[in-house]
């Protein structure tokens, strides 16, 4: 029989096409093998004989992958791997060995080996394992160019792990994300979009102790509803027409990091009950299987829509909102976070510019009373949009903030002022008075003075 992906896999034998192959063994029979079984597939093979011959090609040239016989005289091919990796080889390495004992084995993998091949063996043997070598270190490349291009081409990218401001309300939420950082409970964090939701969970996940495991966002509202499971859950082949294999879920992949479930209010109710299991047992059952898995998972939940309310009109498993809504943060609308609105308008210039390669901007008197004074009802995204568009004109779009409204508004009596600002400062906060004296920076004395005076 013959092995599953074997070389006559047309697609399977293109990637040797890139591969180069040094073959390390004592043997003349068996190295001439090696190297007549590869030549035809690879785009080069060498050989070396012993240890010395093998440090000499490693040092001329690079090669992918070097299939090392053990029992070589003089020294065996492990100790000799362990002391190339000492300086600096990166060669991926298949060990061809006649006795596979487990000591070799547990040596082996300390010494970095990729994969081991017993004598005897077959034709279909050998090219499998230098296929499957060089797949691994493709994917291992293409996942360190990604990440690499990611950071480069998402414009906020460098600022995504730490939510930054100096106001008092950050200050307090970032108090507050270093104490849960490590619990295991569900955090829910709710605000307006463009608040940082996303950016209070990067920084929560890289303050914990998962800081190293995946942190995977997954946004409800764009994914189907009828997909959703399938993408958070997995599932088996053939689980829906078109599945023809297995697909890990998201969940799964991220084993032992954090997930982060933005607009968990768009799920489905199927998906809904589904995700309660995993909150209150850590099980997670791909669909169309039987056999459920256990994750070790953190979760964040975002909402931009009151969970509450979504309960209150069905829309929502009261279960699963109150598995939610232990740990809430409310993270506060960008009007409300004090002069962070100039602090972050600084960084995204300063960022933006270098980005898109423009001349940095002045922030002036006129443009920090304007941003000051504007409502930024998109929140950080809306500045940052603000100040791409103020690089690329040369110049701030005072005119997008109200500005010119603002400008040619009568001037109103402060004490008018003042009692807009604390009315819609109760009103954010539902009434409390001791809340809203606290955003204010006043005593709540003098809010309850200036209320009877109007009288409320
Ligand atoms: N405190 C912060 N420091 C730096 N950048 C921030 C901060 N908060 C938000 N941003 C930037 O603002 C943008 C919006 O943030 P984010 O996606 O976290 O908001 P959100 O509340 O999750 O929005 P939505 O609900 O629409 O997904 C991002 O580009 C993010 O990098």
């Amino acid at each position: 029989m013959e092995e599953a992906g074997t070389p006559h896999d047309s697609l399977l034998t293109a990637s040797l096409t890139q591969v180069s192959v040094l073959v390390v063994d004592d043997e003349p029979g068996m190295r001439n093998f090696l190297v007549k079984t590869l030549t035809p597939h690879c785009r080069a093979v060498a050989e070396a004989s012993n240890a010395e011959e093998a440090a000499a090609q490693l040092a001329a040239q690079h090669f992918d992958i070097m299939l090392l016989d053990n029992m070589m005289p003089g020294q065996k091919g492990l100790d000799w791997l362990a002391e190339q990796r000492t300086t600096g080889g990166v060669t991926d390495v298949i060990m061809v060995t006649a006795y596979a004992d487990l000591e070799t084995a547990i040596q082996a993998m300390r010494a970095g080996v990729s994969d081991f091949i017993l004598k005897p063996f077959r034709t279909n043997q050998l090219l499998n394992a230098v296929c499957r070598c060089q797949q691994t270190a493709m994917l291992r490349r293409e996942n360190r160019l990604l990440r690499r291009e990611l950071e480069q081409c998402d414009l906020g990218a460098r600022h995504r792990d730490r939510l930054l401001g100096g106001s008092p309300e950050i200050e307090e939420i970032r108090t507050t994300l270093e104490r849960v950082k490590d619990v295991t409970t569900p955090l829910l964090i709710t605000g307006a979009s463009g608040t940082g939701k996303e950016v209070a969970a990067r920084h929560l996940h890289a303050a914990s102790k998962r800081a190293d495991r995946p942190f995977v966002p997954v946004n409800c509202a764009t994914i189907p509803a009828e997909m959703i499971e399938l993408e958070l859950f997995g599932h088996a082949a053939g689980a829906y027409p078109g599945a023809a294999a297995a697909r890990e879920g998201l969940l799964a992949s991220a084993q032992g990091g954090t997930v982060f479930i933005d607009e968990v209010a768009d799920l489905s109710g199927p998906a809904q009950m589904a995700l309660l299991r995993v909150l209150e047992d850590g099980l997670v059952r791909p669909v169309g299987t039987e056999r459920s898995l256990q994750l070790d998972i953190r979760f964040v939940l975002a909402s931009a829509r009151s969970l509450r309310q979504e309960v209150a009109e069905g829309r929502f498993r009261p279960d699963l909102f109150f598995r939610i809504d232990v740990l809430n943060l409310q993270m506060p609308p960008l009007a409300h976070r004090g002069t962070d609105v100039l602090e972050l308008a600084a960084l995204f210039l300063d960022d933006l510019s270098h980005r898109l390669g423009l001349p940095g901007l002045e922030i002036d008197a006129a443009a920090r009373a304007a941003m000051l004074r504007y409502d930024w009802p998109g929140n950080i995204r809306e500045l940052r949009n603000f100040i791409e568009r103020a690089l690329i004109f040369g110049g701030f779009p005072l005119e997008t903030l109200g500005g010119e409204q603002i400008a040619r508004a009568a001037i109103a009596p402060l004490d008018q002022v003042e009692r807009r600002e604390i009315l819609r400062a109760l009103d954010a906060v539902d009434g409390n008075r001791t809340e809203a004296a606290r955003r204010l920076g006043v005593s709540r004395k003098t809010i309850d003075r200036k209320c009877a005076a109007w009288g409320l």
